[in-house]
């Protein structure tokens, strides 16, 4: 347990009293900033993030690199001093530690980095990295010619042994439990001796978008993909071995995180903007648009980004959130103040996130005076009016959201352990604050 979930400090969430009227400039995605960190650590030559998401995820992973020897450097950037990241290459080296935290990016993504390190590279996490599935990486890395101790468990702590360089060919996982599995191996291909073809064998396949995000970064530093979605063999994802090019990428806003602001617009009936808001994207976030048009309002997206305008009415929803899960949350909370009932569906994966996030919203709505039962692969959500109350966040940043998203209509909401936020969106608190300040 960390010290937080063992001294709860309570926040009580603000109540709206009136319509939200505000412009809320979002930090960083933390999709985007990990894959490109990772990119750039891989490339022949530096490369620059600008406007990069500093938030424990994306600094777990940034010091995971530079325990590996790459170089990154704070920079001046167009927007001043600190915005950007500079990330200079260099032979990876073990040993090393690594702290995944409870980081999916970093956890997933760097055990395919640390096979191409010259020595042993040993990772560690929060204790909720042990429970979260890592399977279809370290038996992937292992058939591809990796040597990982792991005391059998194919969890953490486990130790790669990187021998420099890794055969990589074709291999076969399950990614049915994390799309994370296919964008782990994909990301590092490029420097595999005979890159990667990887064959998805399970269930449904969770989170395409993120899928999209990886192959379409790739192409952006030079490398070559095959995938179903341009013609390719379904659930098969080729990338060939190539040289990683240093890039400059301006990282888009997080989109998931603009999440609670676009759902504070919605219930109070008021107006929220959104700027750069990215014109075309891979992040599930975009799909926001459509859901929350759906439960009752509506947008524009403009060149001062994407406004989302409420009417204070929010109507039920069925939908299949597997595309976009991490969005899942906030669109309970949401459902929760309907005017209908909601039926979420596609998610079982969730029970595998930060905490098992449908038994996490389950309880904790229905703990509100809320009506909410778990499906197998989601949630049925009737509205009920709902009372103040502690709202347990688990060490999950977008329960955290969600819990603040529900007090804006209910009054004595306290969340426990906001500071938790911090995973992705450090300044949340204060961000919150000073939209309800905006008001008109
Ligand atoms: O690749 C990524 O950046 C992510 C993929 C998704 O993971 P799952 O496929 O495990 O849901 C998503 O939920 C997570 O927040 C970020
Ligand atoms: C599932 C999430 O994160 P992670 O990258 O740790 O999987 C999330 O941010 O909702």
């Amino acid at each position: 347990m960390t010290e937080a979930s063992v001294h709860p400090a309570l926040w009580p969430a603000p109540l709206a009293t009136k319509a939200v009227e505000a412009t809320v400039t979002v930090p960083g995605s933390k999709s985007v900033t990990n894959r490109a960190l990772v990119l750039a650590a891989l490339a022949a030559e530096p490369g620059w993030l600008r406007r990069p998401l500093r938030s424990r995820d994306t600094l777990l992973m940034a010091q995971a690199l530079r325990a590996l020897g790459v170089g990154i450097e704070e920079g001046v950037g167009r927007h001043g001093e600190g915005e950007t990241w500079r990330v200079i290459p260099a032979g990876l080296h073990g040993p090393a530690t690594v702290d995944v935290g409870n980081a999916g990016t970093v956890m997933r993504f760097l055990p395919p980095v640390a096979t191409l390190a010259d020595g042993p590279v040993r990772f560690d996490g929060d204790p909720r990295s042990y429970e979260r599935p890592l399977h279809g990486v370290i038996d992937a890395l292992r058939a591809l010619g990796a040597r990982i101790d792991d005391d059998g468990r194919g969890a953490f702590p486990l130790t790669v042994h990187g021998g420099g360089a890794l055969d990589g060919g074709p291999v076969e996982i399950d990614a049915s439990s994390s799309s994370q599995f296919v964008s782990a191996l994909l990301l590092s291909a490029p420097r595999f001796n005979q890159g990667v073809e990887v064959r998805h064998i399970g269930g449904t396949l969770p989170s395409m978008p993120h899928i999209r995000m990886t192959v379409d970064m790739l192409r952006a530093v030079g490398a070559q993909v095959d995938e179903p979605e341009t013609g390719g063999e379904p659930n098969v994802w080729r990338v060939s071995p190539s040289a990683v090019l240093g890039r400059d990428i301006t990282i888009e806003p997080d989109l998931s995180n603009a999440q609670p602001f676009l759902a504070a617009a919605l219930i109070t009936g008021g107006r929220v903007t959104i700027p750069d808001w990215p014109e075309h994207t891979t992040q599930p976030g975009d799909a926001l648009r459509a859901i929350f048009t759906d439960m009752g309002g509506s947008y524009e997206l403009s060149e001062a980004g994407l406004t989302f305008t409420g009417t204070g009415r929010v109507h039920g929803i069925d939908v299949d959130l597997g595309d976009v899960g991490e969005l899942t949350p906030v669109i309970a909370a949401v459902a929760a103040l309907a005017d209908s009932p909601s039926t979420l569906r596609g998610v079982a994966h969730l029970r595998l996130h930060e905490t098992d996030r449908l038994a996490a919203l389950t309880k904790e709505i229905n703990e509100l005076g809320g009506d909410v039962t778990e499906t197998e692969d989601g949630l049925h959500i009737r509205p009920r009016p709902l009372r103040g109350g502690v709202f347990h966040t688990y060490d999950d940043h977008r329960m955290a959201t969600a819990g603040s998203v529900i007090g804006l209509a209910v009054e004595g909401v306290e969340i426990e352990n906001v500071a938790t936020t911090a995973k992705t969106l450090p300044d949340f608190p204060r961000m919150w604050s000073t939209m309800l300040g905006a008001e008109s």
